[in-house]
């Protein structure tokens, strides 16, 4: 059971990264192919697709700071207690494209004080494989370039070199917090042989008996 009280059963992956580095790409591919192996699947997004998640999505310009931390913490909790647990308490593979590791990273990009993050995001559960997507400052530029920036996150170059660095740092962090991380190099791999890495992963896990 975790602080925010989740039953165990299925599997909780999340998928964070650079802008650009193949998230909901990796994310839509990765859904298709564990169903096509007979995994029972629910795939979602943060921030949610709720009321709260959607404010947030939009109102990256609105709201900034510590108010954006909030608002995309307070929408984690609530798509945790009322989407996500629900999901892996069925024994389903739970593919959440963006988390705690998105906050760690784009929060601090917009001033936040670390210790602000890490006491806000304290409780949200520790998934069972947290999955960064990385890739070369520049090639993650010029991808977000042709697909078109999302928001104010995905300012060119620069930007994708401060969330590289600020990646590199997470990924310490979270592991000192014992989340079970894989960083995957997305330049020159194509999504296809990073689907198939992540699929033996989860199935690994998938085969795991729950803990007593
Ligand atoms: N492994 C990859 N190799 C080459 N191009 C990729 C790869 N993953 C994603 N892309 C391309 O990069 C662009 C951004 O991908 P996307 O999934 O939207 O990234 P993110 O969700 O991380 O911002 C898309 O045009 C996508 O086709
Ligand atoms: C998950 C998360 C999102 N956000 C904000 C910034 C993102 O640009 C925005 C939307 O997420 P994003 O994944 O960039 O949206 P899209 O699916 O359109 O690419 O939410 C945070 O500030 N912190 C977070 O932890």
């Amino acid at each position: 059971m975790s602080a925010a009280g989740r039953v165990r059963g299925g599997v909780f992956v999340t998928i964070d990264g650079m802008g650009g580095a193949g998230k909901s790409t990796t994310t839509r591919q990765l859904r298709q192919r564990l169903i096509e192996a007979g995994y029972d699947v629910h795939a979602t997004t943060q921030p949610s697709q709720d009321q709260l998640g959607r404010i947030a999505r939009k109102g990256t310009d609105t709201y900034t700071g510590h108010a954006l931390a909030c608002l995309v913490a307070a929408d984690r909790y609530h798509h945790l207690a009322t989407q996500i647990h629900p999901q892996l308490a069925a024994g389903r593979i739970v593919l959440c494209d963006r988390y705690v590791a998105s906050s760690y990273v784009l929060q601090r990009l917009d001033g936040v004080p670390l210790q602000f993050i890490e006491n806000l995001n304290a409780a949200a559960d520790r998934p069972d494989l947290a999955v960064i997507l990385t890739a070369d400052p520049d090639v993650a530029a010029t991808r977000i370039a042709h697909r078109g920036a999302h928001s104010r996150f995905e300012a060119g170059p620069q930007t994708s070199r401060q969330e590289a660095d600020l990646y590199r740092d997470t990924i310490a962090r979270l592991a000192d917090h014992g989340y079970p991380l894989l960083s995957l190099d997305t330049t020159h791999t194509p999504t296809d042989q990073i689907v198939t890495l992540l699929t033996s992963r989860i199935a690994q896990l998938a085969a795991l008996p729950p803990p007593q």
